[in-house]
Order: C-alpha cells, then sequence, then structure tokens
C-alpha cells in the first residue's frame, strides 16, 4: 500500500490538472452549488475519476477499519434522508435561486414541519441542500436543484431510492424460500416485496407512473458514454460481414435502436430485429423511410428454438445480464438450431472484473449486479462466467474474444474516444 503522503500526492497532481484547465477556461473551481467539472473535455473526464478514486481510497483509509464499515453499514440512514426528500417533492419546495424557511417547505410539501428540518438536515450532510446559518433558511446545492430541473435524474434517484432499494431488503427471504437458487423472474426481491407473483414489467404494466419513472430513469443511465452505441463500431469489424445477403439478427432488440445504427456504418447487412410479439408490432412505426428495407422486425421469443436461415451474426445486447444462468443458458441453447460453423454470436454485456475491485468506477458495475438480482433474479458476470454459460449452452461454442470499451465511468456524461 502506499503511503498517504504519495496517495495525497497524486490527488495534488490530478487536482492541479483540473484547476489548470478551469483557470485557463475561465470556468470557476467546482462548489457543491455549482459542478462545472461536467464542462471538463473529454481527456480530462477520466482524470477527474481518478481523482474522485484516489480521494476516496484516502478517505477510506483515514477514517480506518471500523469506521469505514460502519459508514457502510449506516448507508440506510443517508438512503432514507433522500428518500424523504424525493418522495415529499422538498427540492421542489425550495426556490431555484432563492431560500425557503422550513415552514414554508412544510407547507408547500405537505411534510410536518420538524420532519421536515430533520430529514433535510440529514440530507445537507450530503451536500442535498444547504441551510443558511443565520436565517435558517434553506437554500440548493446543485444536488438538490437538480432533483427540479432535470427529471430523468429524479426519476433515476426516485427508481433506486423509492422502488429498487426497498425491494432489496427481500433479497435474503427469497434465497432462503428457494434454497439460494432463486432463478424466476417473477420470485425476485422486487416480486417478494411488491407481494406480487408477477415480474417486474408485467407488474408496472397495470402501474403508469411507476413505468413511466423506471423508463426516465433508463432513459437517464443510458445517457452515460458506456451505453454509447458507438462501441459497437470499436467492439466488432462490421466491415467483415458487410456483403450483399447478409443477415444480423438481433436478439431482443426492442424497437431496432442498435439495427438502426449499425445499418448507418453498413452498407449492405440487413438486420432482423426479434423481440416479443407486443414491441415488434409497435416497432416498424417508428423507422426512418431510408431504413424500411434494410431492417425487418419478426416476433420470436428467445426461449423457443429459432426457425430463421443461419445469419452471420447473433447479437444479443444487454439480454442475458437480465436471467439467472438456467434462462441465459436456455437463450444460447435457442440460437443453435440457426448456426453454422463460423456464426458469429456477439453479446455486449457489461463484463466483471476478475477478482478485488475497489475503485468507485468499476465497483459500479458490481451495484448493477445487485440491481439485476434485485429485480430479475438476474446478475451481471465476468468473462470467465460467460464462457461457462456459452459451454453450458453448447460445448461447441467458441469464446473468440472479449473486447472492452476503455472504462470511463458509467455516468460521465462527455463522450469520448473508445
Ligand atoms: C434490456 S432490453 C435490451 C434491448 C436492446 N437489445 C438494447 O440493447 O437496447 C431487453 C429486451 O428483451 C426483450 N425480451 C424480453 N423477453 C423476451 C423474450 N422472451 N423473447 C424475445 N425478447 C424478449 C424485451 O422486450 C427487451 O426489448
Amino acid at each position: 500500500m502506499p503511503s498517504l503522503t504519495s496517495i495525497a500526492e497524486s490527488i495534488v497532481a490530478r487536482a492541479k490538472k483540473l484547476d489548470a484547465y478551469l483557470e485557463a477556461q475561465n470556468i470557476a473551481y467546482p462548489s457543491f452549488d455549482d459542478d462545472t467539472l461536467d464542462q471538463l473535455p473529454d481527456e480530462l473526464q477520466n482524470e477527474r475519476w481518478a481523482l474522485a478514486n484516489d480521494a476516496n481510497e484516502l478517505k477510506q483509509l483515514s477514517r480506518g477499519a471500523e469506521q469505514n464499515t460502519l459508514d457502510c453499514a449506516l448507508n440506510w440512514t443517508d438512503a432514507l434522508g433522500l428518500r424523504v426528500v424525493y418522495h415529499y417533492k422538498l427540492a421542489n419546495a425550495v426556490p431555484l435561486d432563492g431560500t425557503a424557511s422550513y415552514a414554508e417547505i412544510a407547507s408547500a410539501s405537505g411534510l410536518k414541519e420538524d420532519l421536515c428540518r430533520r430529514f433535510i438536515h440529514i440530507a445537507i450532510g450530503n451536500h442535498v441542500f444547504t441551510e443558511d446559518l443565520e436565517t435558517q433558511r434553506v437554500r440548493h446545492t446543485a444536488s438538490s436543484r437538480r432533483l427540479v430541473t432535470d427529471q430523468g435524474f429524479s426519476d433515476a434517484v426516485g427508481l433506486e431510492i423509492d422502488d429498487l432499494g426497498p425491494a432489496s431488503s427481500k433479497m435474503i427471504d427469497v434465497w432462503e424460500k428457494h434454497d439460494q437458487d432463486a432463478s424466476e423472474p417473477n420470485q425476485s426481491a422486487f416480486s417478494m416485496f411488491n407481494e406480487t407473483d408477477k415480474p417486474i414489467f408485467d407488474l408496472l404494466a397495470s402501474q403508469p407512473e411507476r413505468a413511466r419513472r423506471f423508463g426516465g430513469a433508463m432513459r437517464y443511465f443510458i445517457k452515460g458514454d458506456f451505453w454509447n452505441l458507438r462501441h459497437m463500431l470499436a467492439l466488432f469489424d462490421w466491415s467483415s460481414i458487410d456483403q450483399p445477403g447478409t443477415q444480423v439478427a438481433d436478439v431482443g432488440g426492442g424497437n431496432g435502436q442498435i439495427s438502426q445504427y449499425l445499418s448507418r456504418y453498413t452498407a449492405h447487412v440487413h438486420f432482423i430485429v426479434q423481440d416479443l410479439g407486443h414491441v415488434v408490432s409497435q416497432a416498424p412505426s417508428q423507422l426512418p423511410g431510408e431504413l424500411q428495407d434494410r431492417i425487418e422486425f419478426v416476433e420470436h421469443n428467445f426461449f423457443t428454438p429459432q426457425t430463421m436461415e443461419p445469419p452471420a451474426v447473433f447479437l444479443l445486447r444487454f439480454i442475458l445480464h437480465n436471467w439467472a444462468d438456467k434462462y441465459a443458458t436456455r437463450i444460447l441453447q435457442g440460437l443453435v438450431p440457426a448456426m453454422r460453423k463460423g456464426t458469429k454470436v456477439l453479446i455486449h454485456e457489461c463484463v466483471l472484473q476478475d477478482g478485488p475491485v475497489t475503485d468507485s468506477t468499476s465497483h459500479f458495475w458490481f451495484q448493477t449486479d445487485a440491481i439485476m438480482a434485485t429485480i430479475f433474479n438476474g446478475q451481471e458476470r465476468t468473462a470467465a462466467e460467460y464462457e461457462r454459460l456459452l459451454k453450458a449452452a453448447d460445448l461447441r461454442f467458441v469464446v473468440e474474444a472479449v473486447r472492452r470499451v476503455s472504462r470511463p465511468s458509467p455516468n460521465a456524461k462527455n463522450p469520448r474516444p473508445s
């Protein structure tokens, strides 16, 4: 382990680089009121996340083993503070550029004044709101203000804090009930918490506001660079199959947005987007006219054997992580009847790193593993786990390559080259 001083020196070196850029561009230093680091160029965004990781490591070392573990154990109190803020829309009760008294916040939100004060004070510990010392009036920080001004951000916070976090409290009960072998999507912690035997999307289908929030949160998350579709171009040489007559099956391809993107970077490939009936019946109407003859939508349940002529490529993007091994294996087995020697299966997923991961950037993917477990009984996997899955489906699958995009923070907003 490096000395505290050397970690601190790394922090100083990184901070100097960021400060130098801000100064040269006449941009204010970041504050809790104004998150100016969002304005950093692509090449400095990675420096920013590295600074955060170093700072986090130094913080954890200086807090020490006990306090650091207790910090983790006490996370629920901060989550509760944020949940109260979210639930009662306390951020909306404070003017964007002014202040509000606790009485005014109480009257606008419907939450009793003393509860407003207590839980806003908890949130202030995470720089969600601040309070003027003399007047005791509440003022926004960048975080609380964004809850008001950015619906997607608010949806993302709400989904985690109001829906998924509480549902995760049932994870161990699910394991106990199913001999630690829970694989059914309708027996997830989410389903148990919501006292239903429906899987998440069936339940949300009858709850429009929750479904809207889920969709809003997903759209917010995939604005991050990790999900930028241009990575699809770097991960596979599409020109190698771009000949007349070539077909690509986009399995679970939704409304065809991936195929649409790829069709703009190929001249000849014909894309067959497969999904459930209710999805493919809506999708063609959203297709731009010039792509009508490049992209076809076909109803296909991926748990059933493929009946199409063997395509050059089966593309599975963010499909397998929604499913436990039992089902992921079946999805892969379903491809086999339409495979010939040389047929490619492109699995585009987050691939967990092997071994211990402590930096907060990579740790995010282990957090998504917890999310997959909670809502679907699904999971994120390492490369070795994907290989095991493929071999369990059919011993003839051969892993040719595992390609990773450079590892920007999943929440980084600015696109950067892969
Ligand atoms: C997480 S989304 C991924 C969509 C797309 N591949 C992407 O990367 O944006 C999962 C997709 O699988 C589809 N799906 C779920 N169950 C399915 C099934 N049994 N057969 C075919 N598609 C299914 C869903 O409708 C949805 O479009």
